[in-house]
């Protein structure tokens, strides 16, 4: 019997104020273990269709449910609930520059504290041993005293990753977390979040402007073209003729 999904697209539109159309009649479905890649030309609504997972965006009409649970109408709680289980890393990293590696990866762990005492760095032992461990497997345990902006940058998107290890996240969504960094760094982070997607299962959703990077790393590649979903293939069925007619300019 086929997994429960832990993403769903329900007939999604998503029209901004301006009257842009971001994302139009989407319908997906993820299933848990995924390592999806989201390929398409600069604005055909990559970063929407993501933002849109984790509420950063609302639809404008249509569901979007996550591990079961609609996510359009939550809330305080429920919502702060949704977050911990996802991830999230963007191409600009998002590290707090001037503080500590270990500071930078507990604070994937602040929607579990009251606001004084992350401010104070009052974590728990256990949460301590638990950073150690996750920069220990993005291969930087070497680097938790150093200040965050001493890294460079592919050291720095693996600081992020190590951040969201720290929620136990079911999913983690990555928007072109390799665009800023070169060849070999965009390995060691590809590779890094390929490891966690086959390790510990969890569903990873990146949004890519590469095709070699996404016929080497997804199990599945979705296409998008002015907010619609225009290709969905599992990785041995995908070809390149048919990714690079995805990127004809309209
Ligand atoms: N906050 C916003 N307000 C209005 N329009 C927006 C907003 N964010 C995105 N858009 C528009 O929605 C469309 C989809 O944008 P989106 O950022 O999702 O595309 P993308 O595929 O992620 O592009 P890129 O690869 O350049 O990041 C574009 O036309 C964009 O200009």
């Amino acid at each position: 019997m086929d997994a429960k999904p832990i993403i769903e697209f329900k007939d999604v539109n998503k029209i901004y104020d301006n009257g842009t159309v971001g994302l139009k009649d989407i319908n997906l479905t993820v299933k848990p273990g995924e390592f999806l890649v989201v390929v398409g030309l600069s604005g055909a609504g990559k970063s929407t269709l993501m933002r849109t997972i984790n509420k950063m965006h609302n639809p404008s009409s249509g569901k979007v449910l996550v591990d079961g649970v609609e996510v359009t109408n939550l809330k305080g709680r429920s919502l702060r609930e949704l977050r911990r289980k996802i991830g999230m890393i963007f191409q600009n990293f998002n590290l707090v520059k001037r503080t500590s590696v270990e500071h930078n990866v507990l604070s994937g762990k602040i929607s579990y504290y009251p606001t004084w005492k992350s401010i104070l760095n009052l974590y728990s032992k256990a949460d301590k041993q638990q950073a150690a461990v996750a920069l220990d497997r993005v291969n930087l345990l070497e680097k938790i005293y150093m200040r965050a902006d001493e890294l460079s940058g592919g050291q720095q998107q693996r600081v992020a990753i190590a951040r969201t290890l720290m929620q136990d996240p079911k999913i983690i969504l990555a928007d072109e977390p390799i665009a800023s960094l070169d060849p070999l760094t965009t390995q060691a982070v590809m590779n890094d979040l390929k490891r966690l997607n086959e390790e510990d299962g969890i569903t990873v959703v990146v949004n890519l402007h590469s095709v070699p990077l996404a016929l080497q790393y997804a199990d599945r590649i979705i296409g998008m073209r002015g907010g619609q979903l225009v290709y969905d293939q599992p990785i041995d069925q995908v070809t390149e003729d048919a990714l690079s007619a995805i990127y004809q300019p309209i």
